[in-house]
């Protein structure tokens, strides 16, 4: 089976600079794929050699077969990039700059799909408007919708939710999961690490130029063991025992972090010991950002208010 995706000993550098350090990465046709890291750890510029926007120093990409060098045009036309920077012409409305779009790929006649995109992304009201008179939200819908105007095989988004409310989150996850239970492969670049573990079935995690983790989503946080648990107290204070095990502090709660979960008992104990009152204790799995925070060595990174997907 062609890869939807394929890169082979992929580097980039600009100057000094290593950007890319020899990324190795294949994405099976139909994947709802993330790609994920801190930034500056070279998404975007990967994602950018992948879509024939940048040249890589060395190494080999290619889309459904065709290699983005020397077969640019038919590799270009198997993929549509959602940027992750507003740009356009801001004389057009929104339906011509989609017609132009279509123009770019000599589509002619292609006025029903782009109507069907236009409905699922809830862009009907804003058709005739012009780009410059648009939200930041709206701009980014439309980013969407360009990216579509082709009906690649392989779509990818680099930060599509960035900046953008709740609503639309929903209804452009609900099209893009649409689009590849129809087929195309998705990749996906994101900092929402609750969006790619709602989503995604595989997730490569890159830093600083390298894939650190690639695997499955089920495989990635089994690989974290023990637990976490919530606990609300009264008195609001920690015996001394178990403050080792403290991890933070949310809500006037305290976020234990159990390496077994048979430590739970001994926890339970020491707080009956102390005669403090559980006011409310939940015990948390290891998610996705638990294996992120693990394998980067960072702090948590920042979260969207609401989620559901
Ligand atoms: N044209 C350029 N010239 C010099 N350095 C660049 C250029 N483009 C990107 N870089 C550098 O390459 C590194 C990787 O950038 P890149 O945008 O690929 O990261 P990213 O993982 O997409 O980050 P983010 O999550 O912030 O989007 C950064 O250190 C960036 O400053």
């Amino acid at each position: 089976m062609t890869p939807a995706i394929e890169v082979e000993q992929m580097h980039k550098r600009y100057g000094a600079l290593q950007v890319l350090g020899g990324i190795d990465l294949k994405v099976d046709p139909g994947e709802f794929f993330a790609l994920l890291g801190p930034n500056g750890a070279g998404k975007t510029t990967l994602i950018n050699i992948v879509a024939g926007l940048t040249r890589a120093t060395s190494g080999r990409a290619r889309v459904m077969g065709y290699d983005v060098v020397s077969h640019y045009r038919e590799a270009r036309r198997m993929l549509g990039v959602v940027p992750q920077e507003l740009v356009f012409d801001p004389f057009f409305t929104v339906r011509e700059t989609l017609a132009i779009q279509s123009g770019y790929y000599g589509l002619k006649n292609n006025g029903p799909w782009i109507e069907e995109i236009i409905h699922h992304l809830d862009l009907a009201d804003k058709a005739d408007t012009n780009m410059r008179a648009l939200s930041g939200g709206m701009k980014r819908r439309v980013l969407v919708a360009q990216a579509l105007v082709h009906k690649p095989p392989v779509i990818v988004l680099d930060e599509p939710t960035a900046g953008v409310d709740v609503e639309l989150r929903q209804g452009l996850w609900r099209f893009i999961k649409q689009l590849n239970r129809e087929g195309h492969t998705i990749v996906l670049t994101t900092h929402y690490l609750e969006e790619a573990e709602a989503l995604c079935s595989r997730v490569a995690m890159m830093k600083q130029g390298n894939i650190v983790a690639l695997d499955s989503i089920r495989n990635l946080t089994s690989s974290v063991s023990g637990c976490f648990v919530r606990l609300r107290l009264m008195p609001d204070t920690l015996p001394p025992a178990l403050q080792p095990l403290m991890s933070s502090r949310e809500e006037g709660c305290y976020i234990l972090t159990l390496a077994e979960y048979s430590q739970l008992e001994q926890v339970m104990a020491t707080l009956r010991t102390a005669a403090l009152q559980v006011l409310e204790m939940q015990v948390l799995q290891p998610d996705l950002e638990e294996v992120f925070i693990r394998i980067m060595g960072t702090h948590k990174i920042r979260q969207p208010e609401a989620l559901s997907v």
